[in-house]
C-alpha cells in the first residue's frame, strides 16, 4: 500500500488523516508511529501557511522523505481573530483542549448567538526534498455554542457548530466531520497531486 507521512504528533489529527487518506488508498502515518520520533519543530511563524510549512520542510529534510504537515486553528471574529495560529497553546504551554475552550467560552461572555462566528482554518503543505513545497487551504465556518457539547474529535470541536447545523463538531459522526471539515476540505485541494501517488 502506498503511504504518506505526516508530520503531526496531535492524535486526534492522525486519527483523522487516518480515515481521509484510506479513500485514496494511501496509508497515512503519523510521526509517532515512526522508529524514532523526530523531535519538536518550532511553530514560530505568523501564520498558518509559514508553520506549515516549517513543520512539512524540516520532517522531509530529516527524514528525506516526501511529508505532509497540517497548521491549524479556530479563528473567532468577536475575539479578533484569535485563538488563530495560536490555537493549541491558546491557554498556556501545556496544549490543554479544555482550557483552550474554556478561555474561549470566557472570552465570548455575554456575546450573543449572533456575533459569535467563527472558522476552523486547515493548511496543508507537502514537502518533498529538492521540491518546491505545494500548499492548500480548507475553510469550515460556524459559530461558537454558549456551552460544550459532544464527545467526538478533538480540541475546540465541543464549542464549533458548524454553518447549517444545530449540533457542535464533536456531536457529529466522525464520518460526518471527515466530510465538512476545514482538513478534508484542503485535502480535496491536493486532488491532482493524490491522484498521483
Ligand atoms: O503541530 P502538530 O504536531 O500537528 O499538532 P498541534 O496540535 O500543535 O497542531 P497545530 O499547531 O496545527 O494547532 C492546531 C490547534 O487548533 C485546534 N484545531 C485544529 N483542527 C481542529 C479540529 O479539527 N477540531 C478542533 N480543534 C482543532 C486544536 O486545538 C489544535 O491543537
Ligand atoms: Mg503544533
Amino acid at each position: 500500500m502506498k503511504e504518506i507521512i505526516i508530520a503531526t504528533k496531535n492524535q486526534g489529527k492522525a486519527i483523522e488523516f487516518k480515515e481521509l487518506f484510506s479513500k485514496y488508498g494511501i496509508n497515512a502515518r503519523s510521526l509517532t508511529e515512526l522508529d524514532r520520533e523526530p523531535k519538536d519543530i518550532d511553530e514560530t511563524g505568523n501564520t498558518f501557511q509559514e508553520n506549515a510549512a516549517l513543520k512539512a520542510e524540516q520532517t522531509a529534510e530529516i527524514l528525506s522523505a516526501p511529508v505532509l504537515a497540517d497548521d491549524s486553528g479556530l479563528v473567532v471574529d468577536a475575539l479578533d481573530g484569535e485563538p488563530g495560529v495560536y490555537s493549541a497553546r491558546y491557554a498556556g504551554d501545556q496544549k490543554d483542549d479544555q482550557a483552550n475552550i474554556n478561555k474561549v467560552l470566557h472570552g465570548l461572555d455575554g456575546v450573543p448567538a449572533e456575533k459569535r462566528t467563527a472558522r476552523f482554518i486547515c493548511v496543508l503543505a507537502v514537502a518533498t526534498p529538492g521540491e518546491e513545497t505545494i500548499f492548500r487551504q480548507g475553510i469550515c465556518e460556524g459559530h461558537i455554542a454558549h456551552t460544550e457539547a459532544g464527545e467526538n474529535g478533538f480540541g475546540y470541536d465541543p464549542i464549533f457548530i458548524p454553518e447549517r447545523y444545530e449540533k457542535t463538531m464533536a456531536q457529529l459522526p466522525k464520518a460526518e466531520k471527515n466530510r465538512i471539515s476545514h482538513r478534508a476540505k484542503a485535502l480535496q485541494e491536493l486532488g491532482a497531486w493524490l491522484d498521483k501517488q
